[in-house]
C-alpha cells in the first residue's frame, strides 16, 4: 500500500515524539512492503518564528494533500505573547477546521502492565478501565466569536459557546456507532442544568439514540462526571462530549491510566483523511531533553494506520509491541516506577521497532 502522510511535528517535544513514531511507520512499511512517503509541514510556534503565522496556507494545502496527517503538539510560552489570531493553538484548531475533522477519539484504557502504579485505588482498576472519550471537535467555545472590550472603563471578555442541531447529531452518531463496535453503552457528558447548549445536547443526542435501540444511553453532567472517573471509571464505555468538556475530561481520564504520554487520539471526519496525535501539548517543561514518553504518538501512529488505511493488523502488532516493551519493564521518566528500566525518548522509539521487528 501506498500512501503519503503529511507530519506536522509543532513545538516543544512535538519534534521528539513525532520522530519515534515515524520509525515505528517506517518498521512497519519494510515489514509488510507499505511505502509511507512523508511531507515535513511547518506549523505552530515554529511557523510564527518562520513565517509570521501559525498555519501558512502552504501548510494547510500540505495537509489537505495528504492521506492522512500526523501531528506531535504545538504551543509554549515562547508565543505566549503573540497576538491571539495567530497563537500556535490556532494551527492546530485551523487544521481541525479546514479538514473537517469533528469526531476525536481518545481512548482511556490502562495497560494491564502499568495497573499497580496507577493513582486510583487498586480495587477501583481492578474493576478495569477501558472507554472512549468522543469529543465533538469543531464546535462550542474555542470556535465562537471572541472579543475583548472596554466596558464601563474595565475589560470585558467573552467567547461564544454555540452548537448547531447538525454538529450535534454527527458526533452522536459517531459515538452510537463507536459504541456498537464496543460495549452499547453511551453516556452523555453536558451542564443541561446550566447551560442552553446542553440542553439542544441532550435533546440531539436522545433523538439520535432513537436509531441505535441496542445502544444503552444515560445523560451525566459534566461535574459529576469529572468525579465518577476517579470514583469508578468501570462505568463508562463511551462518553460523548462537546470539545472543551472532552478536552479537560480526557486529560483527567489520561492520567488514571498511569501518564498523559501514553493516550492517542484519532480526529475524524466524513472523508478517511484524519489526523492522529497524541492527547497531550508541546509539555515546554521538559522539551529538549530527550525524556518525554512518545508511546502515545506511537499509538495514534498506530490508530492512523487502522482508521485511515485500514490496517488492522499492523495496528495491534504495534499495540502489542508496546505492550510487551512495558511487560518487559522498560519505562520512560513519566510512568518510571522502582526496579524498572528506565529509557530516553529515543531509546523507547528503538526498542518498540527491536519489539516489532522480533514479533
Ligand atoms: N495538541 C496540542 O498541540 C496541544 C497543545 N497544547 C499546548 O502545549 C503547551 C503546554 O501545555 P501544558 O498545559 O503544559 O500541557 P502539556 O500536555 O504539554 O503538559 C502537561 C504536563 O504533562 C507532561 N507531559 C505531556 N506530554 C508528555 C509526554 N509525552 N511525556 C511525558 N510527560 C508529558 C508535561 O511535561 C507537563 O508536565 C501550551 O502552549 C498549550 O497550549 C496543549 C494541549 C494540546
Ligand atoms: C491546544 C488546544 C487547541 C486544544 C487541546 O488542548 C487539545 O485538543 O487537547
Ligand atoms: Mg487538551
Amino acid at each position: 500500500m501506498k500512501k503519503h502522510i503529511a507530519v506536522v511535528p509543532g513545538d516543544g517535544i512535538g519534534p521528539e515524539i513525532v520522530k519515534e513514531a515515524i520509525k515505528v511507520l517506517d518498521c512497519i512499511a519494510e515489514k509488510y512492503d507499505h511505502e509511507f512517503t512523508y511531507t515535513h509541514v511547518i506549523a505552530g510556534g515554529c511557523a510564527i518564528d518562520q513565517f509570521g503565522k501559525s498555519l501558512p496556507e502552504e501548510s494547510l494545502q500540505q495537509c489537505l494533500n495528504s492521506d492522512s496527517v500526523l501531528l506531535g503538539a504545538v504551543g509554549g510560552p515562547k508565543w505566549d505573547d503573540v497576538d491571539p489570531s495567530i497563537r500556535p493553538e490556532k494551527a492546530l484548531l485551523g487544521i481541525r477546521k479546514e479538514l473537517g475533522l469533528y469526531a476525536n477519539l481518545r481512548p482511556a484504557k490502562i495497560f494491564p502492565q502499568l495497573a499497580d502504579a496507577s493513582p486510583l485505588r487498586q480495587d477501583i482498576v481492578a474493576k478495569g478501565i477501558d472507554f472512549m472519550v468522543v469529543r465533538e471537535l469543531i464546535g462550542g467555545v474555542y470556535f465562537g466569536e471572541k472579543k475583548t472590550e472596554e466596558i464601563n472603563g474595565e475589560l470585558v471578555a467573552s467567547d461564544h459557546m454555540n452548537y448547531a442541531e447538525h454538529e450535534i447529531r454527527r458526533i452522536a452518531h459517531t459515538a452510537f456507532q463507536t459504541a456498537r463496535k464496543r460495549h452499547h453503552k453511551v453516556i452523555s457528558v453536558d451542564k443541561a442544568n446550566v447551560l442552553d447548549t446542553s440542553r439542544l445536547w441532550r435533546k440531539v443526542v436522545h433523538e439520535v439514540a432513537k436509531e441505535y435501540p441496542d445502544v444503552e444511553v444515560a445523560d451525566m453532567l459534566v461535574d459529576n462526571t469529572a468525579m465518577q472517573i476517579v470514583k469508578n471509571p468501570a462505568q463508562f464505555d463511551v462518553v460523548v462530549t462537546e470539545n472543551m468538556f472532552g478536552d479537560i475530561l480526557s486529560d483527567e481520564a489520561s492520567m488514571i491510566t498511569g501518564s498523559i504520554g501514553l493516550i492517542p487520539s484519532a480526529s475524524l471526519g466524513d472523508s478517511k483523511r484524519g489526523m492522529y496525535e497524541p492527547i497531550h501539548g508541546s509539555a515546554p517543561d521538559i522539551a529538549g531533553q530527550n525524556i518525554a514518553n512518545p508511546i502515545g504518538t506511537i499509538l495514534a501512529a498506530g490508530m492512523m494506520l487502522k482508521y485511515a488505511f485500514d490496517l488492522d493488523t499492523e495496528y495491534a502488532q504495534i499495540e502489542k509491541a508496546v505492550e510487551d516493551v512495558l511487560a518487559d519493564g522498560y519505562r520512560t521518566a513519566d510512568i518510571m516506577e522502582d526496579g524498572k528500566k528506565h529509557l530516553s525518548c529515543s531509546e523507547m522509539g528503538d526498542k518498540i521497532v527491536e519489539y516489532l521487528n522480533k514479533a
